[in-house]
């Protein structure tokens, strides 16, 4: 007898675990008691079997918003070693991280490839009547919906090329089926799950009373006992072409809870589950016919997703809440899966009760992860790629669906058959809820049994409950316990973390610690060769110190170049001095050679006055021997004239005495003229003398003063030579002091140097046997050691180097110091030497402007003296021209008063009146 889809009808109950008989679900104890196929042992082999969960990756290309947004990619795919890269970039760095799975399809791959590849042998699978489970999980809008459904069909029943998993699942299954000619029953069913609440996609909705019946009997999950999960009030619909399930499909899809969110314009904001379970009459073994049952579920769940991105606002949020959730739940069973925990928590969730067998189960299992490619998606996607890579690791164990014997199968259904004819019979006859009385009574005898077992029940139930709550209670305490224990497990998790780290870095410590060991073993090989070299070092340093004792040589040179050049400043100071000396003394000579020259004029100028005065004594004595002469001619003329007047004094005694008395009184004034011409001279000579007296002493005055002044400069230069001397003996002093100083550095650094040597050298020796004792330790020590030997004798020298500085330094400034003093010393010498040479200058400008003055008054006295002498000549010459003008026109009257006395006297006076006319002559 063969099974034919119009023998099904629709059943009251479904869900993810394996319903063998689309007739009569029959229970599992009841099959496994009659209907032990022959399979039953190879099941059993099965049983042993573990398969991993499959997980394939899909990427979808960058959508349309995300190219206008320019959005960079982050995924490469590698379809040929299954590997998914994702770059980051960490700190500016590029960062890889590399996901395997056991399939990968890139932006290109297409549709059939993916179902061609990964889905369609499980499928063969479900035809040999294993329970299988195809699912999508993936942030929002990244493609599960399209994998799982994709287009359903085109106008003439074709595939399209976008068509999904689901649709090519059930073309496949009937396309085998067909193929084979099997005989075969197909049933369907699809619900939602929105926030933890089922929903029957495939409930008709025009019927109120059955929406009536959904409202009071909702679809609810039930535990069958046997770790089984059954979804009560679920329409089971019976299917008997592709094209009926793809209207099935299209009416459910179009029900499912859809929204417009920033992600993803028609965003599934359910998960959905459409199961497939195919029964499939096996050919004769024996008399026995068998029918075998597979199942395949496909699930598209709802996308996990970041709310802040998705743009999900209140009812959204709540509901993405509610997704993530489940999500959420359905990881935490992964990773307890994954983990091995002995509890699962798969009652957290509808979704984990739904895909309870899936995960862990008997269920062979394949996960569809889609990502995006989108750098956007960064974080959804390493969290998509973690969650899938972990559910890789979920182990199953999946069992064929034992086969049911088809006379077994067909009892069940004749019972089933007749029961219902009953029932229909009934209800014609008496136009009624009316049964027939046999099955009244064997009902009512039910029923009482049934509330006899209901009280039973209950009170069991009662006791139950208080059980329950004891348990309850117990559960809650264990639960604290558990989440104590929990938290000390992720205590010990995290110790076990940190010590595993640790024990890596102790590994790695220990790594190293060979490493170092070996490094050191070839270290100490090169340790001879570098004590050699450092050996060599020292050598180098030690001719490295004699260069610098050469440099402190050099600096010696320096230094003798240094006092050479003092002993030539001290020779030049001295030079200095002695020529200072040489001019002072060129000074003092000029100013002695002045002062005896201005003694040499004044002696000229005393010898021109004297000279002047004797010629003018001599003019002076002449006039007077001329004067006497006169006077003696007058007087020998006035005797002449006496003897003439006493001859004619009888005749012109009364002339005579008139011209007696002028002449007197010309010779009184005469006389006279001369006794004041003497006393104005003899004044003026002795003005002169004194004025000369008095220039005599202002030079002398003078002379004393530049004596002086010459003599304080000697003085004062004395001082500066001392000065200089004490100066330059400072230097030679410091010099030695410095020379000294030097020496004892350069004896010290041969001393510290030598000691260095000594030292380095028994440490050497010693580390070098320590070092074959205790390699390792010796090393960080001799290390340590050498190192702070090295720096502390480097420390050392560093230190004297900067106190040689520090004294050098000093000596310089000490130096610099007192040629300073020096300078300034010698600077006040020179002020000291300018004043006294400008106050000696002054002076002598002084005493020459004193001369000067002097000898302009001696000019002047000398011209007064000559004025007066002048005025004495011309009053000479006047009073000698009116004397003689007088005398003359005396002489004229005489003469006219003597003619006619001559002519009286002619004869007597004619021989002296000759005589008296010559002598007047000659007076005149
Ligand atoms: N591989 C692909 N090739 C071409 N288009 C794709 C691909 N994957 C997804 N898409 C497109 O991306 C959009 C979102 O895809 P889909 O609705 O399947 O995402 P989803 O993961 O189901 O999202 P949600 O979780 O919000 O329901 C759709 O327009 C779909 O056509």
């Amino acid at each position: 007898m063969s099974l034919t889809p119009d023998q099904f009808r629709k059943g009251a109950m479904g869900g993810l675990v394996p319903s063998p008989s689309p007739f009569l679900t029959p229970r599992p104890e009841r099959r496994r008691a009659d209907s032990r196929g022959p399979d039953w042992f190879s099941n059993r082999q099965d049983r042993d079997k573990e398969v991993n969960v499959q997980v394939l990756l899909r990427c979808r290309p960058l959508s349309e918003d995300e190219q206008k947004m320019n959005a960079s990619r982050v995924i490469s795919c590698n379809e040929l070693k299954r590997e998914v890269t994702v770059s980051q970039n960490v700190a500016n760095k590029q960062v890889d991280r590399v996901f395997t799975f056991d399939k990968v399809f890139g932006p290109k791959a297409q549709q059939r490839t993916i179902y061609d590849q990964a889905i369609a042998p499980i499928v063969n699978e479900v035809l040999d009547g294993f329970n299988c489970t195809v699912f999508a999980y993936g942030q929002t809008g990244t493609g599960k919906t399209y994998t799982m459904e994709g287009g359903m069909r085109n106008k003439g029943g074709d595939l399209p090329a976008e068509a999904g998993v689901i649709p090519r699942a059930v073309r496949q299954i009937f396309d085998t089926l067909e193929a084979q000619n099997a005989d075969y029953s197909m049933k369907v069913t699809f619900l939602e799950l929105y926030n933890e609440e089922i929903t029957d996609l495939l409930a008709p909705e025009e019927s109120s009373r059955y929406a009536e019946d959904r409202q009071r009997k909702p679809i609810s999950l039930m535990e069958d006992g046997k770790g089984c999960v059954i979804v009560r009030g679920l329409e089971e619909e019976a299917v008997y072409s592709a094209n009926e399930i793809y209207t099935l499909l299209e009416r459910g899809a179009a029900k499912r809870r859809t929204a417009d969110t920033l992600l993803n314009k028609r965003s599934s904001r359910s998960h959905s589950v459409f199961s497939i379970t195919v029964h499939i009459k096996e050919s004769a073994v024996g008399d026995e016919e068998l029918i075998k049952c597979g199942k395949l579920n496909l699930v598209d769940l709802a996308g996990s997703e970041n709310i802040s991105r998705s743009g999900a606002r209140e009812g959204r949020a709540r509901e993405a809440g509610e997704i993530n959730k489940s999500l959420l739940t359905l990881g935490r069973v992964i990773s307890a899966l994954v983990e091995h925990s002995a509890h699962i928590p798969y009652r957290d969730s509808k979704l984990t009760r739904l895909l309870r067998d899936s995960l862990g189960g008997k269920t062979k299992t394949c996960i569809i992860a889609t990502i995006s490619p989108s750098a956007h998606s960064l974080e959804e996607t390493l969290s998509t790629l973690d969650y899938a890579y972990r559910a890789k690791n979920i182990k199953n164990r999946p069992e064929a669906n034992q086969k049911m014997s088809k006379a077994v199968l067909l009892k069940d259904l004749y019972l089933e058959i007749e029961r219902m004819k009953e029932d229909v019979r009934a209800a014609r006859d008496k136009n009624g809820v009316y049964i027939p009385h046999e099955r009244f009574v064997q009902e009512e005898a039910e029923k009482k049994a049934r509330m006899e077992k209901i009280e039973q029940l209950e009170n069991d139930l009662n006791l139950s409950e208080k059980q329950s709550n004891k348990y309850h209670e117990l559960y809650l305490t264990e639960q604290e316990q558990r989440l104590d224990l929990e938290s000390v497990l992720k205590d010990f998790k995290v110790n076990l973390e940190k010590t595993r780290t640790e024990l890596l870095d102790l590994q790695e410590n220990h790594r190293a610690a060979i490493l170092t060991l070996k490094e050191k073993e070839f270290i100490i090989s090169k340790l001879l060769c570098s004590e050699n070299s450092l050996i060599e070092r020292a050598k180098e340093l030690r001719s490295d110190l004699q260069h610098a004792s050469e440099d402190i040589n050099s600096l010696f040179a320096k230094l003798d170049d240094k006092d050479k050049m003092e002993a030539e400043n001290r020779s030049i100071v001295l030079t200095f001095g002695s020529r200072l000396d040489q001019r002072l003394k060129d000074l003092h000579k000029t100013i002695l050679g002045s002062v005896s020259q201005q003694h040499q004029q004044l002696r000229c100028m005393e010898e021109h006055a004297h000279s002047f005065l004797a010629s003018k004594c001599d003019a002076t004595k002449a006039l007077e021997s001329r004067i006497k002469n006169m006077t003696e001619t007058y007087a020998s003329g006035v005797i002449t004239m006496k003897e003439l007047a006493n001859k004619i004094q009888r005749s012109t005694s009364s002339d005579l005495k008139e011209m007696s008395f002028a002449f007197s009184s010309q010779i009184e004034a005469i006389e006279q003229f001369l006794v004041t011409a003497v006393l104005e001279a003899k004044k003026v000579i002795e003005d002169l003398q004194s004025s000369l007296n008095e220039q005599k002493e202002l030079l002398v005055f003078s002379a004393r003063q530049q004596e002086e002044g010459l003599h304080r400069n000697l003085i004062s230069a004395q001082e500066i030579s001392n000065a200089t001397f004490h100066f330059l003996t400072d230097i030679n002093n410091q010099a030695s002091k410095f020379m000294t100083v030097l020496e004892e550095m350069e004896a010290k650094k041969s001393q510290q140097l030598t000691n260095f040597e000594n030292r380095f050298k028994e440490e050497a020796v010693r580390e070098e046997k320590q070092a074959i004792e205790k390699i390792a330790a010796i090393l960080a020590t001799l290390t340590s050691n050498r190192s702070a030997m090295v720096s502390e004798a480097s420390g050392c020298m560093k230190d004297m180097d900067i106190q040689d500085n520090r004294t050098l330094q000093q000596q310089m400034s000490m130096m610099q110091q007192v040629s300073a003093d020096v300078g300034k010393e010698m600077c006040k010498y020179i002020e000291k030497v300018e004043s006294h040479f400008v106050k000696d200058t002054f002076s002598a400008a002084e005493s020459r402007g004193i001369m000067e003055d002097g000898l302009q008054e001696c000019s002047k006295i000398v011209n007064v003296s000559r004025q007066q002498w002048e005025n004495a000549k011309t009053y000479i010459n006047e009073l000698n021209k009116s004397s003689l003008a007088e005398i003359k026109s005396t002489v004229r009257e005489n003469i006219k008063r003597n003619h006619t006395v001559h002519e009286e006297l002619l004869s007597t006076l004619s021989s002296t009146g000759a005589e008296v006319g010559a002598r007047t002559e000659i007076c005149i």
